[in-house]
C-alpha cells in the first residue's frame, strides 16, 4: 500500500475512457518542480508540510491519491502554490515509501488498522512514577506496539521525585528497553539532558496518559512548542489543533518529536504473534523450529522457546526473557487501557 503513486494528468482528465487504451497524456509540467517535503501534521484533510528547502505550507491530497493515507512523518511530493504564502494550498502528488509505521487498531478485535505516524525510529512510553500510578499494562502494550512496527523503544519515567524508579524499569530489562528517570524542580527538570542524549537526531513518537507530564516534557525539549503547534491552528483557523492529531516538533538539537495528544491507547488486533516473534532477533531464530503457526504463547504444543529454556541454550537470564516476550503476548488480547 505505502508504495510511490506517480501523478499523471490522464488520472484526471481523462474520463470516461471506455475502452481504457488512451495513452497517458504527458505529466504536466509542474511536476518536475515537485519540491519534498515532511508531514508535521494533518487536519481534516490539511497536510502541513516543512519542504526540504525550509518553507512551511499547507497542502490537500491530489485526488489522485485516492483514499490512500497521508500521516505524520510521510515523506510527500508537493506541487503547485508552495511560497507557503498565507491562504496559499499546495498539493500532495506523491508518497515515499515509509519505513517504519506504527499502527493501531481501533480495539483489539479489531483488524482493520489506522496508520498513526509514518517514519519514527523510536516509540518513547512517558509514564509517571506516581500520581497517576504507572501501568505496566499499558507499557507492555505499547511496547507490542513499537516493536511491530521495528521501531525502538524508549521508557521515560516522569516524577522521579515521588517514587523510586527502579523497580518499574526491572520488568524492562530483559527486554532490553531503555529508560530515563525525569523530574521537575522548580523550573528545572532533572534528567533531561540523558532524555535529549536518547531524542538527538532520531524522530521520536512521545505517547502518554494525561497528567503523566508529557507536556512539562514537550515544553522544555521544544521551547516555542506552543507556537509551533500554533502555526498549526492559525493555518486552520481554528482553536487549537484537534485532539486526536499527532504534531512533528522540531528538537532545537537536531531530530523530531512527534506528540500524540489523542493516542491514549493501542488496539492490537493487527498484530501478528506469530510475526511479532522476528521483533527479537534471539528468539526469532530459535522461532525457526517451531511447529507451523506457533503462537510461541506459554500454552503453545511443541514451542522451540520452551524447549530452547530447558536445555539451559538460552543461558541464565533466558528464562526470564522468555517470560517477557510472553507477557508482551498476552498483552495484546484483553483490556486496552
Ligand atoms: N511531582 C511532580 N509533578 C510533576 C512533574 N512533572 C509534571 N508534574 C505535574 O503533573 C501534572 C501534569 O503535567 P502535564 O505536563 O500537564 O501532563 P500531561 O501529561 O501533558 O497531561 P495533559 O496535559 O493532561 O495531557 C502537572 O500538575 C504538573 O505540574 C514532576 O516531575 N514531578
Ligand atoms: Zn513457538
Amino acid at each position: 500500500m505505502a508504495g510511490r503513486r506517480d501523478w499523471s494528468e490522464s488520472d484526471v482528465r481523462v474520463r470516461p475512457n471506455p475502452k481504457g487504451n488512451r495513452p497517458r497524456t504527458k505529466q504536466r509540467p509542474e511536476h518536475a518542480f515537485a519540491r519534498a517535503a515532511l508531514v508535521l501534521a494533518v487536519d481534516r484533510g490539511r497536510y502541513h508540510l516543512l519542504t526540504d528547502d525550509g518553507v512551511r505550507l499547507t497542502a490537500m491530497k491530489a485526488r489522485e491519491l485516492g483514499k490512500s493515507s497521508i500521516v505524520v512523518g510521510d515523506r510527500v511530493d508537493v506541487v503547485g502554490d508552495t511560497s507557503g504564502a498565507k491562504d496559499t494550498l499546495a498539493r500532495v502528488v506523491r508518497v515515499h515509501d515509509r519505513r517504519t509505521v506504527l499502527r493501531r487498531s481501533a480495539d483489539d478485535s479489531d483488524v482493520i488498522e489506522r496508520v498513526i505516524v509514518a517514519n519514527a525510529d523510536q516509540l518513547v512510553i512517558v509514564t509517571a512514577l506516581a500520581d497517576p500510578e504507572p501501568r505496566p499494562r499499558m507499557v507492555d502494550r505499547c511496547l507490542v506496539a513499537a516493536f511491530d512496527a521495528r521501531m525502538d523503544a524508549l521508557l521515560c519515567l516522569t516524577k522521579a521525585d515521588l517514587a523510586d524508579p527502579e523497580p518499574f524499569t526491572q520488568l524492562y530489562r530483559t527486554l532490553d528497553v531503555a529508560s530515563v528517570a525525569t523530574y521537575r524542580e522548580g523550573v528545572t527538570i532533572h534528567g533531561l539532558e540523558a532524555l535529549r542524549e536518547q531524542l538527538a537526531g532520531k524522530v521520536s513518537v512521545l505517547v502518554g496518559h494525561s497528567g503523566v507530564g508529557k507536556s512539562t516534557l514537550v515544553n522544555a525539549l521544544v521551547p516555542d512548542a506552543d507556537r509551533a503547534t500554533g502555526v498549526v491552528n492559525t493555518t486552520t483557523g481554528r482553536g487549537r489543533h484537534t485532539s486526536s492529531s499527532a504534531v512533528a516538533l522540531e528538537l532545537p538539537g537536531g531530530g523530531w518529536i512527534i506528540d500524540t495528544p489523542g493516542v491514549r491507547s493501542f488496539g492490537l488486533g493487527h498484530v501478528d504473534p506469530a510475526t511479532f516473534v522476528d521483533a527479537f532477533a534471539d528468539l526469532a531464530a530459535v522461532a525457526q523450529d517451531c511447529p507451523r503457526g506457533c503462537t510461541h504463547t506459554a500454552d503453545a504444543p511443541d514451542c522451540a522457546l520452551d524447549e530452547w529454556v530447558a536445555s539451559g541454550a538460552a543461558g541464565p537470564a533466558g528464562e526470564a526473557r522468555l517470560e517477557s516476550f510472553r507477557r508482551l503476548l498476552t498483552s495484546r488480547s484483553g483490556d486496552s487501557d
